[in-house]
């Protein structure tokens, strides 16, 4: 199992990535990724401050495609870069995550929001084919979390960090599933951990709600530790069951798909009513932290959500959740949706 070797948590950390490089022995060459808003945010930036020690050059990445991940790694092998900086949300991360892993340089993880679980996880989200899948890679060698900068993004982003969050008590009850069922690997300490995560959230949703420093940082460190459980189980297993499935659904049917964590947490909703589990719990933490809970607040149409709920098992098959190989009537997903106020 790898782990980032540094994990930095505090403020104006734009500066400090040198120090970073330097304490990790990196080499004289360094690629930023950044997408086209957060080259603005804080990759410009950090950049421009990595440029007094090292070669330096950036790239613009548009999303977390294979194409991306291609482009990126022929820009690593040409220009024989060293190693990596990904300054960006969940997509940019990815991108950086699976090209490092692919030339085999390492990368740097620079969250410009807390929206989701993979700054320090040890698998990348990627769209292939128009699926999103879930590779192996490896973690970050560091993580460095600027507050400051994770702050200026709007607060939905941190709600649905919670969202990704909270989406890990019916991830867990799948992995469980599928222990019992197939007779998959199961990590009872990447289960805990991960677990850990999302009650947390569920006993700070007040706190994180008032969208300030203490929020960021409670959230921030949550996402960390559930990067941690992933790459304990060596899979995305802790932290993505049938909720994860109906989001990548989402993302591949839907004109304008929400937030990745704010359609997990839809999703968890879902799922924790098929599970048998408190769902009414659940949903009550993302209204208080501030989460869409339906379709409306999510911006689709409810007959997407159906349709996501019917074909969300066909995603992963080899991912058996509770959701079966068959998946869910339309009568099922559509009695589930509305008992649970999601349509
Ligand atoms: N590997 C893993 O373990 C995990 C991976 N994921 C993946 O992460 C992705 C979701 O990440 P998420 O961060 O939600 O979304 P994105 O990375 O897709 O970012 C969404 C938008 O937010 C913008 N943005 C980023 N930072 C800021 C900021 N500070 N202020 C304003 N806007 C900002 C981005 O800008 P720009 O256009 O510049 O990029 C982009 O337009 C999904 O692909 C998901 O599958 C999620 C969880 C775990
Ligand atoms: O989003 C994830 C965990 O929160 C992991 O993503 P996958 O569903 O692609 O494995
Ligand atoms: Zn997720």
């Amino acid at each position: 199992m790898q782990l980032p070797r540094e994990v930095l948590l505090g403020e104006n950390l734009k500066g400090e990535v040198v120090n970073v490089a330097k304490r990790l022995g990196l080499g004289r060459k360094a690629l930023v990724l950044y997408g086209k808003h957060t080259k603005k945010i804080a990759g410009r930036e950090v950049e421009e401050n990595l440029s007094a020690e090292y070669e330096v050059e950036g790239l613009t990445v548009k999303g977390a495609t294979m194409e991306e991940v291609t482009r990126a790694l022929n820009k690593i092998r040409s220009g024989s870069f060293d190693w990596l900086i990904a300054v960006g949300g969940g997509s940019i991360i990815d991108v950086a995550k699976l090209a490092s892993f692919k030339a085999g340089v390492p990368f740097i993880s620079f969250p410009t929001t807390a929206s989701h679980d993979g700054i320090a996880s040890a698998n990348a989200s990627i769209r292939d084919l128009g699926t999103k899948t879930s590779v192996k890679a490896v973690p970050p060698v560091a993580v460095i979390a600027d507050v400051q900068v994770i702050k200026t993004a709007p607060y939905r982003y941190l709600a649905a960090g919670v969202g990704d969050m909270i989406s890990n008590l019916t991830a867990v009850k799948d992995w469980q599933l599928a222990h019992r069922i197939k007779g998959e690997y199961y990590s009872e300490y990447a289960a805990s951990l991960s677990l850990m995560s999302a009650k947390m959230v569920m006993k700070n949703a007040d706190i994180i709600r008032l969208g300030n420093e203490e929020s960021v940082r409670k959230v921030v460190k949550g996402l960390i530790s559930c990067g941690v459980a992933m790459s304990i189980a060596g899979s995305s297993r802790p932290a993505s069951g049938a909720e994860h499935l109906f989001s990548h659904a989402l993302d591949a049917i839907a004109p304008k798909p929400a937030l990745h964590g704010e359609q997990v947490g839809v999703g968890t909703i879902i799922m924790a009513y098929l599970h048998g589990l408190k769902w009414e719990r659940i949903r009550e933490t993302l209204k208080r932290v501030g989460a869409p809970t339906n379709a409306y607040e999510l911006g689709i149409d409810p007959e997407l959500i159906i349709e996501a709920l019917t074909i969300a098992h066909t995603i992963r098959p080899e991912r058996y959740t509770i959701l079966g190989k068959d998946g869910l009537t339309r009568e099922a997903a559509e009695k589930a949706a509305k008992i649970t106020g999601v349509i």
